[in-house]
């Protein structure tokens, strides 16, 4: 998906969600847990229940890597079967990898060649060789961490030099390896205020951004520093949607509050005119 099939997708849907697939085993209702596949089960209830207020999904890797062979099942079957099903949504592979160049080539090739992913994450702290081989592939992004949500963002991220902090310097120079047009950035809702300095470097790329509902963002504040001309953001809640209940009733309510969030979203967009 390109940048402007991106933007019409935000447009057609109201919505600049990202519901993300966290899909913790631990918290998946007890009735699913004798099912063959719990988790894949859990997901496409998920899926459908909230496809029609949601841009894109972000299964989070970790929660499938930590079950071994059986947990990438359950993501091949995840993600093959919103691309049938929804193929209109943009999926991303939160997986914050990056190697050497060598080694990035592998990763690229898993997420973005085998499984058919629009996107991954990418931590840039190794350099450009170890972005570059995410970049190889014709409308696939990558989603690179600049300013993250958590609290431990600021032992590293805020060092300045030059009158440069470095989420700023990774903002800066990552844009010599690629364009608005496939690469994006990892900016923490958490640190909304922030935008408005990550917008002058980066006017028009979009930006992931992580940490309303469970890590209390909000979602006014980031499209108020945030927005731009194409809308420029995918907003990602995972555990404020997936897990809004526990019961049988897991799904509806998951609709709920994705439904809520697509219309806060809705308001944002015509305020800003865009829709
Ligand atoms: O800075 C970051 C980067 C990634 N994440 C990931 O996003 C989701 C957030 O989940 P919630 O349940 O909505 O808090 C999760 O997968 C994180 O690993 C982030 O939160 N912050």
């Amino acid at each position: 998906m390109n940048y402007q099939a991106l933007f019409e997708q935000i447009k057609k849907k109201r919505s600049f969600l990202c519901v993300g697939l966290d899909s913790d085993i631990k918290k998946i209702p007890a009735h699913l847990l004798n099912t063959e596949d719990p988790v894949f089960e859990f997901n496409k209830a998920i899926v459908d229940a909230t496809a029609e207020f949601t841009v894109a999904y972000k299964p989070n890797i970790a929660f499938y890597e930590c079950l071994g062979a059986k947990g990438w099942i359950s993501l091949e079957k995840t993600v093959n079967y919103i691309k049938e099903n929804y193929s209109d949504i943009f999926l991303i592979a939160d997986a914050k990898r990056g190697d050497i160049g060598n080694t990035s080539k592998m990763y690229a090739s898993a997420f973005l060649e085998n499984m058919p992913f629009d996107s991954i994450t990418v931590a840039p702290y190794m350099g450009e060789d170890s972005v570059t081989p995410f970049l190889e592939y014709d409308n696939k992004w990558v989603i690179l961490l600049a300013l993250t949500s958590n609290k431990g963002a600021f032992d590293l991220q805020f060092f300045e030099q030059n009158n440069q902090r470095l989420f700023e310097r990774v903002l800066e120079k990552s844009q010599e390896w690629g364009t608005k047009e496939n690469m994006m950035y990892v900016v923490g809702a958490t640190k909304a205020e922030m935008l408005g300095d990550i917008r002058k470097i980066v006017p028009e790329h979009f930006l992931l951004v992580p940490g309303v509902g469970a890590q209390g963002g909000s979602l006014q504040e980031v499209a108020k520093y945030g927005m731009n001309n194409a809308c420029g953001l995918l907003v990602n809640s995972s555990r404020g949607i997936i897990f809004a209940d526990s019961s049988e009733k897991f799904a509806e309510a998951a609709k709920e509050e994705s439904r809520k969030l697509q219309e806060e979203m809705e308001l944002l967009l015509k305020e800003k005119s865009l829709i």
